[in-house]
């Protein structure tokens, strides 16, 4: 039964083989921040209040110019072909159905102009890289302006790709047919990643500074949004760069082993910028309590990574809508039993360390 998280990414290991299975599990090095993501959700328990008539929870919320049905969104994963036949096409039905925006990355093996146009109703952001040629950069921000897309994305975390020992011991190459057809669109030809981590080297501006931001803001009129920050010093730099919002950010666990849990970082960053500024996270987020924990300690929103390839890997676009309604119903179920009823309601004094877990 696919009841939880957990269970559809047992089934989704189940389905994949081992050299897609490790490169969208693994993160840098040994995994330890990978780990440290999910652990992190362990160090809080909730203070429920009762008393309070919660027999209607609204979940919606307004945030980057578009309405969400929760506070969710799915992050940028490349290549979606890797788990199902049809990539993102299957993916941005599900996001629609369900109403939560779907980032589209560099890499990925569709097209946005595609995803528009064969699923006009889902909210489409893109996922941008600066690379060493700004112009591919620039050409992604234009396209997805033309596609309708409703944000940008700036990864600042990938000077290059993290070093991943899973995919380096078992050699990870990408398998035949596999394409960036998004990034392909963009620069012309086929880009040759069949290996990843060399492709970064070649292509990823290690001298990204936030006068590249600010560059990038100028480019367009969507709200950039600068996901990978982990720090209050550079969530108010991306801010002064002209981002419109942050994501707390370790890229999932794949690039610097040793990072501390986004959910450690997420306090930190929301004191930094205050509560006006949207501050979004990502990394473990594995149930509706994970998420309602993150707005807790200030998230405005969460994003949702490697579930969303297992729900892919799992049943196409049924699986996706599976993991992301499951989501949302365990989010309202925390809600009702917390005694909140509203995400305005939802706030630190919700929170508080799990004893014995914390110094
Ligand atoms: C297989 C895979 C591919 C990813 N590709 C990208 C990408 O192309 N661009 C990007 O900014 N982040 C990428 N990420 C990082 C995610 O956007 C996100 O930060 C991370 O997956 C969140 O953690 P979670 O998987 O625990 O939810 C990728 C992550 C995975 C697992
Ligand atoms: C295909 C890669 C460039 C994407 C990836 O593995 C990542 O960003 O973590």
């Amino acid at each position: 039964m696919l009841l939880t998280l957990s269970d559809y990414e047992a089934e989704a290991q189940a389905r994949l083989t081992k050299p897609v299975w490790d490169f969208v599990t693994g993160g840098a090095g040994e995994d330890g921040t990978v780990r440290a993501n999910r652990r992190a959700f362990d160090g809080w328990r909730f203070r429920p209040r009762v008393g309070i008539d919660v027999s209607s929870i609204d979940v919606s919320t307004k945030l980057l110019g578009c309405s969400w049905q929760a506070p969710i969104a799915i992050a940028p994963t490349a290549l979606h072909e890797l788990c199902a036949r049809d990539g993102e096409l299957a993916t941005a039905p599900a996001a629609a159905s369900v109403g939560l925006p779907f980032t589209v990355s560099t890499f990925g093996s569709r097209t946005i102009e595609e995803l528009a146009a064969s699923c006009p109703q889902a909210v489409l952001w893109q996922q941008v890289y600066v690379f060493k040629d700004r112009s591919v950069t620039a050409s992604l921000v234009e396209r997805a302006h033309a596609a309708g897309a409703g944000a940008i994305l700036v990864t600042v975390d990938s000077p290059w790709l993290g070093r991943r020992h899973r995919d380096m011991r078992g050699e990870f190459a990408m398998p035949p047919g596999v394409i960036a057809r998004n990034l392909a669109a963009s620069t012309g030809d086929d880009p040759d990643i069949v290996s990843p981590s060399a492709h970064s080297r070649r292509t990823m501006d290690p001298s990204l500074t936030w006068r590249d931001i600010t560059w990038l803001s100028g480019l367009t009129d969507l709200p950039v949004v600068c996901k990978g920050v982990q720090t209050g010093e550079d969530a108010v730099a991306a801010r002064e760069a002209g981002a419109a919002a942050v994501v707390v950010s370790n890229h999932g666990g794949r690039q610097l082993e040793g990072a501390r849990a986004t959910l450690d970082a997420l306090p930190e960053v929301v004191a930094a910028v205050g509560p006006d500024y949207p501050v979004l996270m990502d990394g473990g987020v594995r149930s509706g309590r994970d998420v309602l924990l993150a707005l807790g300690l200030g998230a405005s929103a969460v994003l949702v990574g490697r579930p969303v390839l297992h729900g892919l890997a799992v049943a196409g676009t049924a699986g996706v809508a599976g993991v992301l309604t499951t989501l949302v119903e365990e989010l309202v179920d925390a809600m009702g039993h917390c005694g909140r009823t509203t995400l305005r309601a939802i706030g630190h004094d919700l929170v508080t360390p799990t004893l014995g877990a914390r110094p």
